[in-house]
């Protein structure tokens, strides 16, 4: 589920009256997505055509200092043509409001499916949308530090203790603190940088056929290693979904879709492997704090930190072989 606060009609009515988009027709709760409340707006639209939108409510998580820069960046990127929603701005110009002392954004609706298991040819089309976000945010001079870098995955895993962390899975413990220094001492800091989106998973690409329609939820952007980027798309489309079982061709389409658009230097491919590993990690971390922070028996399901545990294991054992020309 993810609908935390209830708005009555009057309030969604009262809401869009703030916005040139038309009358309010309907609003539907979203049951996908777990950070945040999510409507789909349906209106008479601005020339009585009928318009959709995605209203969103920042619930948590998300620091409101950073909306301004998530927001922005959104406008900037749909300026340039990449597929990603704009935002749309009320009557004042503001691209937010606040609505029960909490911040709400209404971003347009786009349409296509998220996948679930991408063929090779998605796959391909996702890495060359992902490359072209890197270019198109080339002139985006607003900044956002990464808030999930090696350190913060340290911090997430001390802070959860490794007792605590063995009761979700009694090899979690070990696979972690072999891992941990080698990311911390090696992390690489002479790679390019530029705005990444660093949370590209299935659920956050929308596709039409073989073709990417959209690109959303960006509320983990900021400005770090480009490689990354890639490394953390790689890590969340090449396997099974919900496994580890490693899959080459869809691999090998991504990063060629991408080198299609921007081709990796040298350096950056040398890196990929220390790179997907370290964006196992920040999901291992993430998931197990969410693990620990989520009652079992509580409506949102929970993300199991056992896979990207395992595939993690996956690019310690390959090594280069994964990302070799
Ligand atoms: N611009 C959009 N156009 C069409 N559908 C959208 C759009 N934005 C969001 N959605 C739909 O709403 C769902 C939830 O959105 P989103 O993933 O941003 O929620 P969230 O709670 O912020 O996410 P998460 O839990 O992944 O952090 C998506 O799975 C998608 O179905
Ligand atoms: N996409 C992440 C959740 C957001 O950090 C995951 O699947 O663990």
């Amino acid at each position: 589920m993810a609908v935390y606060t209830h708005l009555s009609a009057e309030d969604l009515a009262d809401l869009i009256g703030h916005y040139d988009v038309g009358e309010l027709v309907s609003a539907k709760g979203i049951a996908e997505g777990i950070s945040n409340s999510n409507w789909l707006i349906e209106t008479t639209g601005k020339n009585g055509n009928g318009a959709r939108f995605i209203l969103t409510m920042y619930e948590r998580r998300i620091d409101l200092d950073d909306l301004p820069f998530f927001l922005d960046l959104l406008d900037h990127l749909s300026a340039t043509g990449a597929p990603v929603p704009r935002t749309i701005h009320d009557r004042m110009g503001a691209s937010s409001r606040l609505l029960e002392d909490k911040a709400v954004a209404l971003i347009e609706f786009l349409p296509g499916v998220s996948i679930d298991r991408p063929t090779p040819a998605q796959a391909y089309s996702v890495g060359r949308a992902l490359a072209g976000l890197h270019l198109a945010s080339e002139g985006f001079a607003e900044r956002r530090a990464n808030t999930l870098r090696p350190q913060d995955w340290q911090a997430i895993v001390d802070d959860a203790g490794y007792e605590a962390i063995a009761s979700i899975d009694a090899s979690l413990p070990d696979i972690i603190r072999s891992a941990l220094p080698d990311l911390l001492d090696q992390w690489p800091d002479h790679l390019p940088r530029s705005i990444i989106h660093a949370d590209l998973f299935p659920d956050n690409v929308l596709m039409l056929g073989h073709t990417v329609s959209g690109l959303i939820d960006f509320y983990f952007a900021c400005h770090d290693i480009t490689a990354y980027d890639l490394a953390v798309t790689h890590v969340a489309w090449c396997f099974e979904p919900g496994g580890q079982e490693f899959r080459s061709e869809v691999s090998r389409a991504l990063i060629e879709g991408y080198e299609s658009i921007r081709p990796l230097s040298q350096n950056e491919r040398d890196a990929m492997p220390l790179l997907a590993r370290g964006a196992s990690m920040r999901f291992v971390a993430t998931r197990v704090q969410d693990w620990l922070d989520t009652p079992a028996d509580a409506l949102v399901t929970r993300k199991d930190p056992v896979d990207f545990a395992r595939r993690m294991q996956y690019y310690q054992r390959t090594g280069a072989e994964v990302f070799a020309r």
